[in-house]
């Protein structure tokens, strides 16, 4: 379980704080939370923090009621969170295999990573012993960093808008791959989204707008006012996926 307690991230610009987030308060233990809203609310800042890429300004972040504030990336990776950004990094020298098995953290034969290969759409034979550098396309990053969070099978699995970036007719094999992830996984996914088939397979959603949260429930509460909701929520929802 995932507990933000009074969490508020602030810049410094021309001379003044800015309030990215804002005294957000948010307990985390479902299985499948989305995280939407309009563009610059404070989503990506917010699973940044999370992650541990960026320090909240005032606030504590508590993982299974262990405060985990201070803590860096590589230590709350230890401690279980993932995350997959928006833009996947790519890693010279590394194989598509090599990088499934340092995920899964075990010595894994090539039919084990391949079936994660499969699970995100991917054939496997074709990817399995390519190098993870610019020869891949940016939705196919996209698939492995799915496969290698799949098999790091961790407590809390943030995926900032896996969506950007991929294809249509790929995105309706990632809906797929996140329905599948929410059946079998053991922790939870927080997924950051404007897309509203990914919404549909949320169990909550949690509506974020300059840096607050607006909205917050389960989604047959929120979805339907999200969809008939104000013009700035509907064309974020619309706009992402090209
Ligand atoms: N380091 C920074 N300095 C100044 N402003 C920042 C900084 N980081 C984020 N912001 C601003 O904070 C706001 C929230 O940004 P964030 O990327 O978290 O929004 P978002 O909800 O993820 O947006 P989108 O839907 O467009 O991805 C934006 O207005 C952004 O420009």
């Amino acid at each position: 379980m995932l507990e933000l307690q009074h969490i508020s991230y602030d810049v410094e610009q021309d001379g003044d704080n800015k309030g990215i987030l804002r005294d957000i308060d948010l307990t985390i233990s479902e299985r499948f939370v989305a995280i939407t809203g309009p563009n610059g609310g404070g989503k990506s800042t917010l699973a940044k923090v999370i992650a541990g890429i960026l320090t909240p300004t005032q606030g504590r972040i508590l993982l299974d009621g262990e405060d985990i504030t201070g803590l860096s990336i590589t230590e709350r990776a230890r401690k279980g969170i993932s995350f997959a950004f928006q833009q996947p990094v790519r890693f010279k020298g590394l194989t598509v295999k090599d990088l499934i098995t340092l995920a899964s953290g075990k010595s894994i034969g090539v039919p084990e990573a391949c079936n994660y290969l499969s699970e995100v759409g991917l054939c496997a034979k074709d990817y399995i012993d390519r190098e993870v550098d610019a020869s891949l396309s940016g939705g196919e990053l996209k698939r492995i960093e799915i496969a290698m969070i799949m098999a790091r099978s961790t407590k809390l699995s943030v995926f900032d808008e896996p969506e950007a970036g991929i294809d249509l007719w790929s995105f309706s094999n990632l809906i797929q791959v996140f329905e599948h992830l929410h059946e079998k996984i053991n922790g939870s996914i927080l997924i950051i989204s404007h897309q509203e088939r990914i919404l549909n397979i949320a169990d909550r959603i949690i509506v974020l707008a300059d840096g607050q949260v607006q909205r917050d429930g389960p989604r047959k509460d929120i979805l339907p006012s999200l969809l008939g909701a104000a013009p700035e929520v509907c064309s974020a929802l619309t706009d992402k996926v090209r």
